[in-house]
């Protein structure tokens, strides 16, 4: 059956087309739902696609039974409820590169009109008041002026390169911004958003709203700037404090503002910032809207949501590790390899786990082991709940709402293996684990609580726990024999001192119960497991 994608905001037709392209999605455009609408119908879609005016909220996802993913064709994804997302298990996407010069490009003319009064100079053209017009609208020139910048990612990145063209000197904030690309792109570095604003005569928005950023601009921030400074936000409405930067402009401390986004969208026709007329340009959320950061951003979302849907293959979710196709296929042995492990620990492992720890052993560090470890947690969970619930967007919340922890650690020490993968399941002092690794390409299972074996990774398998005493293997070939199972392959491991056995059959078909029993009741047989990985 076909995958279903609903495009509920509009985007570039050659986006729309591209998931009608192929033969196993079915996609329907239709924008413009009101919140009621879309929750009666959005249990029929695998996949949404959306830009900022379809609001994602948590009823939205609850109605959302089949919902895979979410792709935003955009950056900002404050219009989809994350946490939602994650307990439902549904995957966000954005496409964080295909608007970055339209907006650092309208950021930056909403600086220059702001400065060069543009509106109200066009304004006053228009209402035939040239000659008032200019006398009223003198500017303010921008060479050699000092501009703060707020996020030095791609759009401020972008806005800096083209306000250094201008002749203006930059100082930076980003709590993730290096000395050494600061000195790269020449920007003067702040430790603090104070820093950057003290003494500067514009600043610049380019961070995304969170509970961190909401209201960076406030009334002291604006008073550590120089008198006649402008404010410009091209990012998101609500990082800068409506209330105090149109107090401080009536107080005369800032000149003016350039503003692409408000707090409420659209804002009130009587919203107090509106009625200033000097130093300001306002437009409604138009920085990525240009026909070619529409297309680019309409592509991406379609080829990212169309490839997750056909292929598995993951670009660009903020709530999951990425995974292109080249990276899939590298890592996908792993990935193999850490889904039977996890099953296999929750077949076998200890009941209600304090913690799951997994350890990389060799050279692990070059992969995306947040990735692999999350595959164990995932398959664990998923085994031993049974419901169908866990996947590996929500299994970490789910492991923390069970009170499970996952432990990552990556080891030195050598092993017989050039890389080892050990999970190991912990509660209170009692331990178990298994261990897994590549034979060449192959991953196999060579570990079962510290016990040596060597067997493959999927497929039926018969494990059995007995004395170390001779006949019992004998007696379980017998018993699968008899009952014409065919056995394909074979490992034994023993441990002296403590005189046990662990016998691991691989079997052609799963064995029933009926046989399962006649196993366990074999004497010297102390636990007999039948697994399908
Ligand atoms: N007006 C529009 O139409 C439009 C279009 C595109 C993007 N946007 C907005 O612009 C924002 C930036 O987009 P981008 O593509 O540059 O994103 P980005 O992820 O490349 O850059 C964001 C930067 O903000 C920094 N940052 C995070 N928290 C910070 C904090 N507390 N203080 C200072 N810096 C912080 C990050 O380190 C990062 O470098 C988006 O989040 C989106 O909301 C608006
Ligand atoms: O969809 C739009 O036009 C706005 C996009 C913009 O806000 C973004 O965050 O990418």
């Amino acid at each position: 059956m076909a995958h279903r994608v609903l495009v509920s905001d509009p985007i570039s037709e050659i986006g729309v087309a591209l998931l009608n392209d192929h033969p196993d999605i079915e996609a329907d455009f239709n924008t413009g739902l009101s919140p009621e609408e879309l929750i009666a119908i959005i249990g029929d879609y695998e996949g949404l696609v959306v830009r900022s005016q379809t609001k994602v909220t948590p009823e939205v996802l609850a109605a959302a039974k089949s919902l895979k993913v979410i792709g935003r064709a955009g950056v900002g994804v404050d219009n989809i409820d994350k946490e939602a997302a994650n307990q439902h298990g549904v995957i966000v996407m954005n496409t964080p590169t295909g608007n970055t010069i339209s907006t650092a490009e309208h950021a930056f003319t909403l600086m220059l009109s702001a400065a060069r009064n543009i509106a109200p100079g066009h304004a006053s053209v228009l209402a035939g008041e040239f000659a008032a017009g200019r006398k009223a609208n003198q500017g303010i020139e921008l060479n050699g002026k000092r501009l703060a910048v707020i996020g030095m990612g791609r759009i401020g990145t972008e806005f800096v390169k083209r306000a250094q063209a201008f002749n203006m000197t930059v100082v930076a904030f980003d709590p993730y911004l290096t000395q050494s690309r600061a000195d790269e792109l020449k920007v003067e570095l702040a430790d603090t958003p104070d820093a950057a604003l003290t003494g500067a005569d514009v600043v610049t928005l380019h961070v995304p709203l969170t509970d961190d950023t909401k209201g960076i601009i406030n009334a002291e921030r604006l008073a550590l700037m120089n008198k006649g400074a402008l404010v410009v936000n091209c990012a998101r409405g609500g990082l800068v404090d409506e209330a105090a930067l149109k107090a401080a402009i009536d107080s005369g401390h800032i000149a003016g503002c350039g503003l692409d986004v408000f707090e409420n969208e659209p804002p009130a026709a009587d919203h107090p910032l509106l009625s200033l007329n000097k130093f300001v340009a306002f437009t409604p959320h138009l920085g990525a809207s240009t026909a070619e950061a529409q297309e680019n951003v309409g592509i991406q979302v379609a080829e990212q949501v169309r490839d997750f849907l056909a292929t598995g293959e993951i670009r660009n979710a903020i709530n999951m590790p990425s995974l292109d196709a080249a990276a899939r296929e590298a890592i996908g042995p792993y990935l193999d390899l850490s889904a039977s492990l996890g099953k296999l620990l929750a077949k076998l492992g200890l009941s209600n786990p304090d913690a799951l720890r997994v350890s990389y052993h060799g050279p692990f560090a070059k992969k995306d082991t947040a990735l692999i470890s999350r595959t164990v947690l995932t398959n664990f969970l998923e085994s031993s709940r049974c419901d169908g619930q866990v996947n590996i967007v929500n299994a970490p919340g789910i492991a923390a709402q069970m009170g499970l922890e996952l432990v990552e650690s990556t080891i030195n020490a050598q092993t017989e293996y050039n890389e080892l993968l050990v999970v190991e399941l912990r509660k209170g002092e009692e331990r178990f684990r298994l261990a897994g690794t590549l034979i060449g390409s192959s991953p196999r299972i060579v570990e079962i609580d510290r016990l040596y074996v060597d067997t493959n990774i999927r497929g039926h398998f018969l494990i059995v726990r007995n004395d170390d005493r001779p006949g019992i293997v004998g007696a379980v070939g017998t018993t699968l024999g008899n009952e014409k199972v065919n056995i394909a392959n074979l490992s034994l491991a023993r441990n002296k001192t403590q005189g046990n056995a662990l016998t691991v059959i691989e079997v052609d078909e799963p064995l029933s119960p009926e046989i399962m029993a006649q196993v366990r009741a074999i004497p010297g047989v102390t636990l007999g497991t039948g697994v399908s990985l």
